[in-house]
């Protein structure tokens, strides 16, 4: 049981959506022996400034930091040799960009990792937000196919292109692998254990179910942030992890 629940930290997770770089540091304190990954989205990084991503690195933890860049090729290229000297170990960027956009920025961040003598940085891509339900996705986006069509043709899109991975829903994970096969890493927001609440979500699976797909990593923020005890509440996650690896 040791090993699954050392298996299942490596899973793991954690957005520290939280405003100041204290109460990022904080959780990380209570959640280290737990959690094999921190992510800082945009909350944090645009209040705490982008040294959060330097004093979590000081802290020992890997860190994904997911911006979601989508932009012009050359800008988000300048953007993710930024993020890449922050020493973040994935980066993300949005696969609605396209292709040049996605090749711009994983030329740009293996140029600067080798600028910097050190590994690069895991560039993935953002394909259809777990907050998208089908009525949204058709009626006020406008796409014709379904969700899992588009999931899976931008997960292609961004393999061709050279990334590592994507960031989706575990509900697309099995169309995903179908089309870019296992290698491929899929990270997976959209993580709800049967104890907790959807909110916005709406693309959702519990954390057994989505490691029973195939996810690499999976997501999870509120559903522990959001408790009284994190500690407690990530303890219960990678438990139920375990119970199926
Ligand atoms: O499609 C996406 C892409 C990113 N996210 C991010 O994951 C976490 C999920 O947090 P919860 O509190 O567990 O909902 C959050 O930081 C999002 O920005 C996503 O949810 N869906």
């Amino acid at each position: 049981m040791e090993n699954k629940l050392k298996l299942a930290k490596e899973k793991l997770i954690v957005a520290l959506d939280v405003d100041t770089g204290e109460a990022a540091l904080d959780l990380v304190k209570k959640l280290s022996t737990q959690v094999g990954m921190f992510k800082v989205g945009m909350q944090l990084f645009y209040q705490a400034g982008p040294d959060i991503v330097k004093r979590l690195k000081e802290a020992g933890v890997r860190v994904f930091l997911d911006l979601k860049l989508h932009d012009i090729p050359n800008t988000v290229a300048q953007a993710a040799r930024g993020l890449t000297a922050l020493g973040a170990d994935i980066i993300n960027v949005h696969a609605a960009g396209g292709t040049a956009m996605m090749r711009a920025a994983a030329e740009a961040v293996r140029e600067q990792a080798a600028a910097l003598g050190r590994p690069a940085p895991r560039v993935i891509a953002v394909t259809v937000l777990t907050s998208i339900d089908p009525t949204a996705f058709q009626y006020e986006l406008g796409f014709t196919c379904d969700i899992q069509r588009k999931v899976a043709d931008w997960a292609l899109l961004t393999r061709q292109a050279g990334l590592d991975g994507v960031v989706a829903s575990p509900r697309e994970i099995a169309v995903i692998r179908r089309a870019c096969g296992e290698d491929f890493l899929i990270i997976t927001p959209g993580i709800r254990p049967a104890w907790s609440v959807a909110g916005d979500q709406k693309r959702i699976m519990t954390p057994a179910a989505a490691l029973g797909q195939g996810a690499g990593y999976l997501v999870v923020g509120r559903p522990i942030t959001g408790q009284a005890d994190p500690a407690a509440a990530a303890q219960k996650i990678i438990t139920e992890l375990a119970e199926v690896l």
